[in-house]
């Protein structure tokens, strides 16, 4: 199979990507998922006028008036209702959060009574009506729209959902993405690797960066470079009912490279294999039933680059969150030389300069097993096939991994 152009594979792996079903979930579980439908207000917030402040519920047309002394007929607290109605030269002792009593029309603070005498105030200073008087649906009525559907909640929407009476809410599904490192060599971080073995490492990067992005990462181990293996590993990702199954490593053409024909004999339907960028020339995409399987070739700067730049979306349009990859443009704080035939995503340096130019550099090695550069990298330079080469202080596109200090 020819390799093929990363827009075009991009574009075949959202082809038919769209939000999963919705799930309803208790409050305390919906922070950071994705809103499946309108919220609306089940009540009106207040649901009746409250007082903002602790002092006296009184008629605004009886204040002002520094010789006059007023009645308290009564107290009211916030969860209490006071019922008989307040009549002219009468005030109510209230606290903040109180229903305001019928016939008063506003608040008089409790530092600006006077006491004059047994059970009497005076109200020297005029009050306005409405004053420190919360109306009833000063938040918001009964019917409104609280939130849109689609929403990302954070606490803010957790709070006004709750106010208007929802314990739980219609969320997007997250996807569940079964995560499978492949290769004899690979033994567990902590363990001590035998003769010619190495520690897995691309699983932890891969999985955290998932579910960033809004998916339910599912940890499948290790498989052995065997096809029963495999075939056992497979089961269990389709037995977890895995919405997509990342696989890292075994993706190129050696003799130990035996996912794709593995998957394949499985029934898998391959969308593509190799596509012409760099790092991450072997990636498959393929669908077994209604599991997407993406696999990542297993050098782990080609792990995570191809995390960003595919799974990352598709996870994204599953979850029912917008594209997040931030793409702009930088210059270069180096030269760089020409480009080979694929797309090439160099990790560098990101820093932004005093009248916020940002000037990107990439790092002198590129190779796509070392992981400390990726791990230092901010940003990856998007390099086109056949590009020339560039001095220093050409615009460059890039990718954002994270915002320069
Ligand atoms: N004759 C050719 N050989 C290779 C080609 C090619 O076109 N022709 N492509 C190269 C490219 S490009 C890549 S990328 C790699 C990818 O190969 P695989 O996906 O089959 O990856 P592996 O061989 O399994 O592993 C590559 C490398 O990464 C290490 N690895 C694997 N999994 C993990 C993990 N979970 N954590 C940490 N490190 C891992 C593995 O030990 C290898 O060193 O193929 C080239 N070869
Ligand atoms: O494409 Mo490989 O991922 O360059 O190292």
């Amino acid at each position: 199979m020819a390799m093929m152009a990363v827009s075009e594979a991009l574009a075949r792996l959202l082809a038919d990507a769209g939000p999963l079903d919705a799930e309803t979930v208790p409050l305390s579980q919906a922070r950071s998922r994705v809103l499946a439908d309108d919220v609306i207000a089940r009540r009106t917030q207040p649901p009746f006028a409250v007082s903002a402040m602790d002092g006296y519920a009184v008629r605004a047309a009886d204040t002002g008036d520094p010789t006059r002394p007023l009645t308290v007929i009564g107290e009211v607290a916030a969860g209490q209702v006071f019922d008989t109605p307040v009549e002219a030269g009468q005030v109510v002792r209230i606290f903040t959060g109180a229903p305001v009593p019928q016939g008063a029309d506003a608040i008089l603070i409790q530092e600006d009574a006077e006491p004059a005498g047994e059970g009497t105030i005076r109200a020297g200073e005029a009050v306005a009506r409405g004053h420190h008087v919360r109306p009833a649906g000063l938040d918001f009525s009964e019917g409104d729209r609280l939130i849109e559907g689609g929403t990302r909640l954070d606490g803010g929407h957790l709070s006004l959902a709750a106010a208007g009476n929802h314990a739980e809410l219609d969320v997007r599904r997250r996807p569940r993405v079964g995560v499978l490192a492949t290769g004899d060599e690979l033994v567990q971080p902590g363990m001590s690797p035998g003769p010619g073995q190495i520690v897995a490492s691309n699983g932890y990067g891969v999985a955290a960066i998932l579910e960033d992005a809004g998916a339910e990462p599912f940890d499948l181990g290790i498989a052995c470079d065997r096809r029963a293996d495999l075939d056992i590993k497979l089961d269990a990702a389709l037995a977890a009912e895995c919405d997509v199954l990342i696989t890292l490593g075994g993706a190129s053409v050696g003799d130990h490279d035996l996912v794709r024909p593995t998957f394949v004999a499985r029934g898998m339907e391959l969308a593509f294999h190799k596509i012409a960028m760099r790092p991450g020339k072997p990636m498959m995409f393929g669908r077994l039933g209604a599991m997407r399987v993406l696999g990542l070739p297993g050098n782990p700067v080609s792990s995570l680059v191809c995390t960003h730049l595919f799974a990352v979306p598709l996870i994204e349009e599953l979850a029912g969150r917008p594209p997040s990859q931030r793409r702009t443009t930088a210059r270069l704080g180096a030269p760089l030389g020409a480009n080979g035939p694929r797309e090439h995503y160099m990790r560098g340096a990101l820093t932004r300069e005093d009248d916020g130019t940002l000037v990107v550099t990439a790092f002198d090695n590129q190779d796509s097993s070392i992981i400390r550069l990726y791990a230092a990298a901010d940003a990856l330079i998007v390099r086109p096939p056949g590009a020339d080469a560039l001095d220093a202080g050409s615009r460059v596109e890039i990718v954002i991994l994270r915002e320069p200090r």
